[in-house]
């Protein structure tokens, strides 16, 4: 099937319902000028979107059946709709960002279980400026024809990779299905699903959701439909039975079970997978983002500005990060899309939590609500007169190697690690986030773009054009990272590719065959380097100092050697570094609670206070990428 017009969604693919983040309801909601005069002498626009809102909710409640729009907003198109299936972004123009919420057939699917039984529920971010649609299987989502190709190999994450056609959902592991699982969930709800198991398919799976509230917003839909259905004299049986079985399956458990169809467990059986329990915060709707009250502003980076803001209902202080639109023709940004996907899908104590997705008052103000922390260790350092202690550089380094390791058991390559993006608070955990340039992987290896990861912190097999890489890229951002905590100096701070190489190669001597096999094929390498035979990186951590300089033993050498070796397939993985001597070694790690606490800088924006601002042509190049797609230009010195 042809990409992008028409979207080859498989038969059954969405035969049910989804939940939607409408933002095309909230276009609705904003059109002030036609609903002046209905709401004049409402005291604030807050008030006439409250009354607004509600208005569209009564009438969305009444929905449609497949294949034909429920009401004159939308209009699908003429052909038999699979339920779910979105948009192909002919009818109308901006960004939707929904939560949907359509019927459920009475009819049977094929494993004979009455669809209405069949719940299906993942949240949809669409565009309609570009064909979207959402990989269930995956809790993905996928964009139009160019971001396709790149959809395509984010989507294929597990090996061995399929091959793709076009148009066709790729049949990929579901980020939150299977790996990221969260094994205690999976153990409590594993009677309930073994009783929900004999009902599904082999080639299915049940997901649960621990949703109580929207328990409550589906039963009192289901009032809703019921009274409708009363008016049009039509059953809706469907869609109640469907709020029922919902009820009935948390009175059961406490928890929802969802039927996303795909991988299936080693016997043959559909597995249980809990999705983080935040997920079910998407399906209660899109919040507003003036349920917070804004703080300051945090950072403007390059792809959104970050904003410290208090959550009106509950008073938790949180960062906003605003996605940034106005650079992007196409539609949704395919950084963000990638962010919100796998922040959404990743959960653990060393990546930043994001908690919800929110809406401003225009289509385009979308923001990420995160957990706050006090600090990124950028800004930290530069504010810090002395540098972290040993005891301290091993705590930071255990908790970003946990995080990095659990981001590589999960095939995702975080591709910008750097120190401002790695977040500490007071009570000295650290985080990692900005995940606007990380991808899922694959293997084997497909080429990827060298466009990725701030100058720095670079490794030199991007520097030097590899167009196959893999998580290995992030371990030596790491050994510059950990560098860089011991002295609070970047490691290697070029200016220019060419100036990065160049300092890389003075420290830890030119490469050669015989340290990094295969290096003189890589594009870069027919570039004549000055030949460096030695390695200076030991002179600046000396093992004991009286001149002042960093102090680290020879374990740690090792460790950073490690990290910064030449050869990716050398390099020391996340997992191994872990289990490395030196977090055994004393000084021991410091424990969190021990962790120094330092005063909350944020009343000025962390990046109007940096003093070394690290060179970021990849502003620029990312831009490229953008708009070249993922295979990039072919190498830095093409
Ligand atoms: N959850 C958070 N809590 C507090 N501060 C945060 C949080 N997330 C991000 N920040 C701050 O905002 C800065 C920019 O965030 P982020 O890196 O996600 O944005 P970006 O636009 O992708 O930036 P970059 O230009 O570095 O790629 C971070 O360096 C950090 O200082």
């Amino acid at each position: 099937m042809a990409a992008g017009k028409n979207w080859g969604y498989r038969v059954n693919e969405f035969r049910a319902r989804e939940v939607d983040l409408r933002v095309d309801r909230r276009r609705d909601l904003y059109r002030f000028d036609e609903n002046y005069d209905r709401y004049h002498g409402f005291s604030s626009k807050k008030e006439v979107f409250r009354v607004r809102e509600r208005e569209i909710m009564e009438k969305e409640v009444v929905i449609g059946d497949y294949g034909r729009r429920d009401d004159k907003r939308g209009g699908y198109c003429d052909r038999e709709r699979e339920p779910g299936e979105l948009s192909s972004g002919s009818e109308s123009n901006g960004v939707e960002l929904r939560f949907h919420d359509k019927e459920i057939s009475s009819v049977e699917d094929e494993v004979g279980l009455p669809l209405a039984k069949r719940r299906k529920i993942y949240p949809v971010v669409s565009v309609h400026t570009l064909p979207i649609k959402l990989d269930r299987d995956n809790f993905m989502l996928c964009l139009n024809e160019s971001a396709l190709e790149e959809s395509k190999s984010v989507l294929t994450s597990s090996p061995p990779l399929g091959q793709i056609e076009e148009g066709e959902l790729v049949s990929a592991p579901n980020i939150s299905a299977s790996r990221w699982a969260d094994e205690v969930e999976v153990s409590r709800d594993e009677d309930i699903s073994k009783k929900k198991k004999s009902n599904l398919s082999s080639n299915r799976e049940t997901l649960i959701y621990e949703l109580p509230e929207f328990t409550k917003e589906c039963s009192e839909k289901a009032r809703s439909r019921s009274s409708d259905s009363n008016r049009s004299g039509t059953s809706r049986a469907g869609s109640v039975s469907e709020c029922e079985y919902h009820e009935n399956v948390v009175e059961e458990s406490g928890h929802i079970e969802i039927d996303s169809g795909g991988e299936v467990g080693s016997d043959g059986s559909p597995e249980p997978v809990v999705l983080p329990k935040r997920s079910s915060n998407m399906l209660q709707g899109c919040r507003s983002v003036y349920d917070f009250e804004r703080l300051n502003k945090i950072d403007e980076g390059t792809y959104g500005v970050v904003f410290k803001a208090k959550d009106k209902m509950t008073g938790e202080i949180v960062a906003l990060k605003k996605v940034k639109m106005a650079k992007e023709r196409e539609g949704f940004p395919l950084t963000a899309l990638r962010e919100i996907n796998i922040l959404l899908s990743l959960h653990h104590p060393s990546i930043v939590d994001v908690k919800e997705v929110v809406m401003g008052p225009d289509m385009d103000d979308i923001f990420m609500v995160m957990e706050y922390m006090e600090h990124d260790l950028k800004a930290l350092m530069e504010t810090k007169p002395q540098p972290f202690s040993q005891s301290e550089v091993k705590c930071l380094m255990l908790q970003l190697l946990e995080g990095v390791n659990h981001l590589h058991e999960n095939w995702v390559i975080h591709r910008d690690l750097k120190t401002s993006n790695i977040l500490l608070n007071n009570r000295g955990e650290l985080k990692i986030c900005d995940f606007g340039l990380s991808r899922q992987y694959g293997s084997p290896l497909k080429p990827y773009t060298q466009l990725v990861v701030t100058l720095w912190y670079r490794a030199p097999e991007l520097l030097l054009g590899a167009k196959q890489y893999s998580t290995a890229i992030d371990m030596w951002s790491l050994g510059c990272i950990m560098a860089e905590l011991l002295t609070k100096e970047p490691l290697f701070n070029g200016k220019t590719d060419v100036d990065q190489l160049d300092k890389i190669c003075r420290t830890l001597g030119t490469p050669t065959e015989e340290t990094w096999p295969g290096f003189t094929k890589l594009p870069g390498a027919k570039v004549k380097f000055v030949k460096h035979h030695c390695d200076q990186l030991r002179k600046k951590f000396r093992a004991t100092s009286f001149i002042g300089s960093p102090i680290i033993s020879e374990v740690g050498y090792d460790l950073l050697r490690k990290l910064l070796n030449y050869d990716p397939e050398k390099r020391i993985t996340a997992k191994d570094a872990l289990n490395h001597e030196w977090f055994r070694e004393v000084p021991l790690p410091k424990s969190k609670d021990f962790m120094p606490t330092f005063p909350d800088l944020h009343a000025q924006a962390r990046r109007e206070r940096r003093v070394m601002k690290s060179p970021d042509p990849l502003e620029e190049q990312r831009r490229r990428e953008l708009q070249q797609g993922e295979l990039g230009t072919g190498g830095l010195f093409s």
